[in-house]
């Protein structure tokens, strides 16, 4: 099938490679001039476990391209893909200008029947208004031609995304009952059936059950993160281990495993940005949204937790003091730092005097670029930059965990011991078993164990 992809993003681009990695005939577009080059010169703009050999594959075989030719774009594609980002505006709900400026585009070029397919998360009623920009380009010029909107949203995480794009738990379909509608469903079934071959994996709905479902999902994982983070704070109090607790509760498949591990709060650029669009959502319709908003505060309380506790330990003023740091990325086998709780961490150390040497597995460019406009180049200066783990931890105080690479899950706790000044591990991902950290001499501390570290 023919299918243009607009923007070529983490969802745009592992959405094109997955696609022609199956066959289909896929033109890439991004206004991103270097993005494309990149791409055209057989690199990847992100790091993103699998992506880079299915993107040169397909390539080399002649089925995925990449370019800015706006009018190229809407000519090949049947299916038009939106895929651009939908960034929170001022007022948290979502800046819908990408979107729609990609509606337009294709409304300005389109010259037979399209499905323009919303991949991008969107509010409730966005494709009304991409239809609605659709329609003002095609009167602009007077011209008749068929369309329909559908909405698809995506549910890859970063880390896993080709493998979540290629296994989906599920495909969400909205469309309306309109002539357009039906061949629209017709052209959407026919492009998911290799996905259906197992089992049926496609949820048909009408487009605003289909758009409202992302947000939905999103708020639902925000959700349980934070619930465990705060009962972890609570944990700590009363003398309770939260791992216990965590597995105690998931136990009972009603509440399950996944998306309970407390930590040093969420980050990215979909939850937390998603809560707030939601919330917005719900003001616009006279709704207020108590649990997201509650939601959203544990977080931010969360992500200075392991300032918290780094303060608790060695005092509010950490002049003088040197901390090592494993972890930048929001989470594991990404180099996205949108969001990263590590962000709040160094500046919360950095303001109160520190200085601090940090390792990231991928991450390190990305962040130095972020660190820089987070920090300004005077501040950075007071942050080293270590390429094995290791050399980050000579004289430091203690050694904090952000992120839960698995090439910390087992380290040389004695290389640990003899580099850092003092031995203590402030853990805000709970990799280690405390009781193990005391057997080796380790002062530990984790989110919501201190149970274990007191005994
Ligand atoms: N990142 C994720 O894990 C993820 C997962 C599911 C859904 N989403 C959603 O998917 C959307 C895209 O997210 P992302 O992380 O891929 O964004 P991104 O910022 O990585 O990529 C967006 C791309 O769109 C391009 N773009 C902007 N306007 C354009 C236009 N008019 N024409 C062509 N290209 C244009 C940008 O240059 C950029 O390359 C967002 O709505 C996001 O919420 C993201
Ligand atoms: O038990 C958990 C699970 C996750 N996290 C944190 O939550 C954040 C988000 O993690 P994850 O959901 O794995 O990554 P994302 O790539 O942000 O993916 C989320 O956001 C995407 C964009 O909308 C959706 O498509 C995915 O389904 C949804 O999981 C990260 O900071 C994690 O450290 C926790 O603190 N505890």
């Amino acid at each position: 099938m023919k299918i243009t992809i607009i923007g070529t993003g983490y969802v745009g681009l592992v959405t094109g490679a997955c696609l022609a990695e199956l066959g289909n005939d896929v033109f890439c577009l991004d206004v991103d001039q270097k993005k494309i080059d990149l791409l055209n010169s057989g690199g990847i703009p992100i790091h993103e476990p699998g992506l880079e050999e299915i993107v040169a594959r397909n390539r080399a075989a002649g089925r995925l391209r990449f370019s800015t030719d706006v009018a190229a774009s809407v000519a090949h594609g049947t299916l038009q893909f939106i895929a651009v980002g939908t960034p929170p505006d001022e007022d948290g709900s979502a800046d819908l200008q990408y979107v729609l400026a990609a509606a337009r585009n294709i409304g300005r070029h389109m010259k037979e029947f399209k499905v323009i397919v919303d991949k991008s998360t969107v509010p409730v009623g966005t494709a009304d208004r991409v239809a609605a920009a659709i329609r003002e380009e095609l009167a602009e010029r007077e011209a008749k031609v068929d369309f329909s909107v559908v909405s698809n949203p995506e549910f890859l995480k970063e880390g896993a995304a080709v493998e979540d794009f290629m296994r989906p738990d599920r495909i969400v379909i909205g469309h309306d009952d309109s002539h357009g509608g039906q061949r629209a469903r017709d052209l959407m079934k026919l492009l998911y059936a290799p996905f259906n071959r197992n089992h049926e994996r496609t949820y048909w709905m009408d487009v605003r059950s289909a758009e409202f479902t992302k947000y939905a999902a999103n708020a639902m994982l925000a959700t349980r993160i934070s619930f465990m983070n705060e009962l972890a704070n609570l944990a700590d109090r009363v003398g309770a281990d939260i791992e216990a607790v965590r597995q105690g509760i998931g136990s009972d498949p009603r509440i399950g495993y996944s998306f309970l591990y407390a930590g040093a709060g969420y980050g990215g650029s979909c939850f937390p940005k998603d809560v707030q669009a939601l919330e917005r959502t719900a003001r616009q319709y006279d709704q207020e949204l108590l649990i997201l908003r509650a939601v959203e505060a544990v977080n931010d309380r969360q992500k200075h937790i392991l300032g918290r506790k780094v303060v608790a330990r060695f005092g509010e003023d950490l002049t003088g003091k040197h901390f090592a740091v494993w972890g930048l990325a929001f989470k594991p086998n990404t180099d996205d730092m949108r969001e990263a709780p590590s962000r709040v961490l160094l500046r919360e150390l950095i303001e109160r005097g520190a200085t601090v040497a940090v390792h990231d597995p991928v991450a390190m460019h990305e962040a130095k670029r972020v660190l820089e406009l987070d920090l300004g180049t005077a501040k950075l200066a007071r942050v080293r930059f270590t390429d094995a783990p290791m050399d980050a931890l000579d004289d430091a105080e203690a050694l904090l965990i952000v992120t839960e690479w698995k090439a910390f899950r087992s380290p040389d706790f004695e290389e640990i011991k003899e580099r850092l000044k003092h031995p203590v591990i402030l853990d805000g991902r709970n990799l280690y078993e405390p009781d193990l950290m005391t057997g080796v001499g380790i002062e530990y501390h984790g989110i919501g164990r201190s149970v274990l570290t007191r005994k």
